[in-house]
């Protein structure tokens, strides 16, 4: 690891490969995901678990904007809260998101009772949400820089799903598009938020880390749904399965 002080461009450089490692469309759960080598159940218990990150997510950013100093900063921030929980009832990503667990035929009470979520994808998504609460700004809002690459995952995500299973549709994933636009409007903020404040060897190491454990969220929530449906396939007690839900 690099010690000396970065360029704000050699710090880009340098958070984008830290994605290149490391980001979750590396993970086997997702290759499978979108390479059509999962039963409609095993894609029912990725909706239902990743739904609990959706629905975090706006008070994740909740958490944030309360501690964001200025108005500027502020005004950009609360956007993101009226992109997942919308501006009216049945709006919002969390509502778009409900109609991907709807489409794959799962009873919409059971997904929002969270009673099927497995404990890893809880423990991580908390995890991310006490993140950007105790540590600093700083910290908290490179935590959101793997958005830099969430763009080519979800557009690789949607054609091999459309392509591969014949129980999804476009509608169905109608949850993606917006993102596709939102994602890189929000990570390009961020992105120049930290090359702009990350100005000395500490604070610099401190996004990276940020971005780093960011990925370890996004990662591990994918090992619990890879070591509960695929292999060797326990599902922990009381977590969603595959014929109980
Ligand atoms: O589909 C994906 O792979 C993916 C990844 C990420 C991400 O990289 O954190 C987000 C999303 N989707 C997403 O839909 C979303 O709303 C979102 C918000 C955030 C964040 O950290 O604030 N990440 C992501």
């Amino acid at each position: 690891m690099s010690d000396r002080l970065l360029t704000p461009d050699e710090l880009e450089t340098a958070l984008r490969a830290i994605g290149a490692e490391r980001y979750h469309n590396l993970h086997p759960f997702h290759r499978a995901l979108h390479d059509g080598r999962l039963s409609k159940a095993q894609v029912q218990a990725w909706a239902l678990n990743r739904y609990y990150y959706q629905a975090r997510i706006p008070a994740k950013d909740a958490t944030l904007l309360a501690r964001l100093p200025t108005a500027e900063l502020r005004r950009e921030w609360r956007r993101r809260i009226e992109d997942h929980d919308g501006t009216e009832p049945g709006t919002g990503g969390v509502a778009r998101w409900l109609r991907l667990t709807d489409g794959l035929g799962l009873d919409r009470d059971y997904v929002e009772s969270l009673d099927g979520l497995l404990p890893g994808t809880r423990f991580a998504v908390d995890a991310y949400v006490h993140f950007v609460g105790e540590r600093s700004i700083l910290e908290a809002i490179a935590s959101s820089l793997t958005e830099l690459f969430s763009p080519n995952i979800i557009s690789e995500r949607v054609s091999g799903m459309l392509r591969n299973y014949s129980f999804i549709t476009e509608e169905t994933l109608a949850y993606f598009t917006p993102r596709l636009t939102q994602a890189p409007r929000d990570s390009d903020f961020a992105l120049f938020y930290v090359k702009e404040h990350a100005r000395t060897v500490e604070r610099q190491q401190a996004v990276m880390d940020a971005l780093r454990f960011k990925c370890g969220v996004l990662w591990s929530m994918l090992d619990a749904l890879d070591y509960a449906y695929v292999a060797p396939g326990f599902v922990p007690p009381g977590a969603f399965a595959p014929r109980a839900g």
